[in-house]
């Protein structure tokens, strides 16, 4: 488990509920990472993977299939479930994020509205320009680690963080989609 900074988080995680349940994919294929530049929504202007919120009536899954293809134009194969993310935000509502990865996919990844694809290699992903919590997640999964992270952010910065790794990050996922 890694944990920063040293404080206690302000949040009570224990009835910490999100408002906004959302979903991300990392599709990697042939040492390159599909990213995207977000070009609307929470995180505009950030580099990512694709996702987004989930609709009514829908589970995780269905809706990261729904928002590669609206977003990218391209459909996951058998996208697998790696990490769960709970973001408790100051200036935004909370959000609780489904992280997915999957080897292939169906169609060309093309811009759109909402983003424009970015094929990076694995040893050139733009931490810099991405989300604070990835670097404490992303390396990590793509070794093939499952995770849970709980991260508090003041604005678009982390002020506090537990993430775990493995068979015990499984255990505290709130679902299992
Ligand atoms: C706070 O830290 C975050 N880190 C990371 N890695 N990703 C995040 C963070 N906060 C939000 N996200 C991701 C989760 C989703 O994929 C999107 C947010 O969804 P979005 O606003 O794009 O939702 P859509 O349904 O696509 O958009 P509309 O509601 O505008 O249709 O960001």
């Amino acid at each position: 488990m890694s944990t920063i900074p040293a404080n206690e988080s302000t949040i009570e995680w224990k009835n910490w509920n999100a408002e906004i349940p959302a979903t991300l994919m990392f599709v990697v294929q042939d040492g390159k990472i599909l990213l995207i530049e977000k070009l609307t929504g929470i995180g505009q202007g950030k580099i990512n993977g694709p996702g987004g919120k989930i609709d009514p009536g829908e589970n995780a899954l269905q809706a990261i299939v729904r928002e590669c293809q609206e977003e990218l134009h391209i459909t996951p194969h058998s996208p697998v479930k790696m990490g769960e993310l709970h973001f408790a935000m100051s200036d935004i509502p909370d959000i609780h994020c489904h992280v997915f990865m999957s080897n292939t996919f169906d169609g060309e990844p093309t811009s759109t509205r909402e983003a424009n694809p970015l094929w990076t290699a694995l040893d050139a992903i733009p931490y810099d320009k991405m989300w604070e919590d990835d670097r404490h997640w992303l390396p990590q999964m793509l070794d093939g680690q499952l995770f849970n992270g709980r991260f508090e952010f003041d604005g678009e910065k982390v002020v506090w963080m537990e993430v775990c790794f493995g068979d015990s990050a499984k255990a505290l996922w709130i679902e299992n989609a």
